[in-house]
């Protein structure tokens, strides 16, 4: 699939909606050196919200804290009314929560298909796995054509291309029916028409999904972005729509202005 012109418009700013995810105060410590530091966060119900900043900036702790991965130091976060502090990781996703890692985690020998079923057990427990595997099917088959892969079901993963690979992913994610998919740097290494592809992606899923997308590529942002949340230095710069974010001296200071960031090939 290419994409139209002029972009797919970003989903519109979920204002009205519920808090899905609040985090206030958060404090991420690593041996006395503070990446996080008074970190707040509020993202509704339906938000297609991007996380930017500079490299070290705190991103990916902020997502390995709402995952379960890095415990806090002190702070709070809350997902649909219920904290997740002290939780296991699988419990997280249990909950509702699935995000990709910046490396890949699917198992080359395994169909896309196998992948995907396995990703969408791995979110029940084994009891109602067993109940509902009518239910993992269709999961499977949604999964395999909201991404568009549904014509390499049946190869193994290692035959796809890089940016397939990561639709993959996004799909084991679907799979696993998560209220909110926190994706790190989706777009990385893609070309353009398969970057164009995963915004596209993006904005279908967010339709029934809340997502958080951590990204670096100012192009793709500015095509798919609606809400963009700044990260500096372990605190939030400041928050924004994309307009208002690029417009912004302190950003373009810390982060826009640095050509590095501006990764189109
Ligand atoms: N386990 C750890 N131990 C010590 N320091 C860490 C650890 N994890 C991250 N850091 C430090 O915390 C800071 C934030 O790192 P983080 O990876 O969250 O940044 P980021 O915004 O995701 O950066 P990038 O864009 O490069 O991925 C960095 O200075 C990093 O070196």
């Amino acid at each position: 699939m290419t994409s139209p012109s002029p972009p797919a418009s970003a989903a519109a700013p979920a204002s009205e909606a519920p808090a899905l995810l609040e985090i206030r105060g958060l404090e991420v410590v690593f041996g006395g050196f503070r990446a996080l530091t008074g970190v707040d966060l509020t993202v509704r119900q339906g938000e297609l919200r991007f996380l930017i900043g500079p490299n070290g900036a705190g991103k990916t702790t902020l997502i390995d804290v709402i995952t379960g991965l890095t415990r806090p130091a002190s702070g709070s976060v809350g997902f649909a009314g219920t904290s997740l502090l002290g939780r296991r990781e699988h419990r997280i996703v249990r909950l509702g929560i699935g995000r990709t890692f910046q490396t890949s985690v699917v198992f080359e020998e395994l169909t896309v298909a196998e992948n995907i079923d396995l990703a969408a057990c791995f979110r029940r427990p084994l009891p109602a796995l067993l109940r509902q595997r009518r239910g993992t099917s269709e999961a499977v088959a949604t999964a395999l054509e909201r991404t568009g892969l549904a014509g390499f079901a049946d190869r193994p993963a290692g035959v796809l291309s890089h940016g397939q690979r990561q639709w993959l992913e996004i799909g084991m994610l679907i799979a696993q029916r998560p209220r909110l998919l926190l994706l790190d740097e989706p777009v990385a290494g893609m070309s353009r028409t398969e970057r164009d592809r995963t915004g596209e992606l993006l904005v279908e899923i967010a339709k029934d999904h809340t997502v958080i997308v951590v990204e670096h590529d100012m192009e793709f942002l500015r095509r798919y972005a609606s809400q963009v949340t700044v990260l500096h230095e372990g605190s939030v710069l400041m928050e924004g729509d994309v307009a208002a974010v690029q417009a912004d001296a302190r950003v373009q200071e810390v982060y826009l202005g640095r050509p590095r960031e501006e990764k189109t090939p």
